[in-house]
């Protein structure tokens, strides 16, 4: 049966970030996600997830300055030592919050890259990477990398399955997975069915949204039903996070994960 995680930064902006967790077990969740704990103590997101219930399947590594667009570190040449001070930041929170994997977004190439240009961001990408999964390890977790959309976030370095998994080969780590993001996908290649099965033994992470608006999965072009069977069929026993924006209340559009074990 498909596990369905809140990611909390997007799911029930209805409450304050705290109460989300209190939000998501009641409508019927065990797992959540977000992007990003930095703003608590770890204690604090801990004893959340404790009085709910729930488990913390997975949250970004820190991204670099967000509120001046940065979009993480991975890729950027000349930022390996924050890099690397992110790395053991993250493993902190994921010790406290027994979070099993962590994503590293890959950060942006600058507008007009030339071939230098993304030959340094790839070489930096792969060595960072290393850093990371070799850290990670020694701890017992996941790193994730995910293929983001250029129309939501213009310039990110990593865009496409194929490049994800000729990175994981390049960086060559066992405990290296993708984040394959079903709304990302669609919108830079489609072909979804496919793209999954391809991807299939490289995956640590599933998340959805209806696309093209990030609204509920039963809203828009894609036909998640039939992508949950497929997952279902190779055999993923891993999480879906649930990573849209809702349309309206959270809660009452939630109807859609009632085959999913969801109580809207
Ligand atoms: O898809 C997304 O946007 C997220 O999974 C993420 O980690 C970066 O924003
Ligand atoms: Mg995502």
């Amino acid at each position: 049966m498909t596990r369905l995680a809140a990611n909390l930064s997007m799911l029930f902006p209805e409450h304050d970030f705290l109460d989300r967790f209190a939000a998501a077990a009641d409508a019927g969740f065990r797992g959540v996600e977000y992007l990003f704990p930095y703003a608590f103590e770890p204690q604090e997101l801990r004893t959340a997830l404790d009085d709910n219930g729930l488990s913390q399947v997975l949250f970004n590594l820190p991204p670099g300055d967000w509120e001046a667009g940065e979009r993480g570190l991975a890729s950027l040449p000349g930022r390996e030592s924050e890099f690397r001070d992110s790395v053991i930041e993250a493993i902190r929170y994921a010790e406290a919050l027994d979070c099993p994997r962590l994503h590293a977004m890959a950060g942006l190439l600058p507008p007009e890259a030339d071939a230098a240009t993304r030959a340094a961001h790839r070489e930096t990408y792969i060595a960072n990477l290393r850093f990371a999964a070799g850290e990670l390890a020694k701890v017992g977790k996941t790193l994730l990398i995910e293929p983001i959309n250029g129309r939501d976030m213009p310039g990110f370095f990593l865009q496409r399955q194929d490049h994800a998994r000729e990175v994981l080969g390049w960086v060559g780590a066992d405990n290296l997975r993708v984040q394959f993001d079903i709304y990302h996908c669609q919108i830079t290649e489609g072909d979804l069915i496919r793209n999954l099965e391809i991807q299939f033994p490289h995956i640590g992470h599933v998340q959805i949204a209806g696309v093209p608006e990030r609204h509920e999965p039963d809203s828009g072009e894609v036909n998640y039903p039939a992508l949950i069977e497929r997952l279902e069929s190779l055999g993923y026993d891993g999480w879906v996070g649930c990573e849209y924006r809702p349309a309206g209340e959270t809660r009452t559009g939630l109807v859609w994960g009632r085959a999913y074990g969801l109580t809207p």
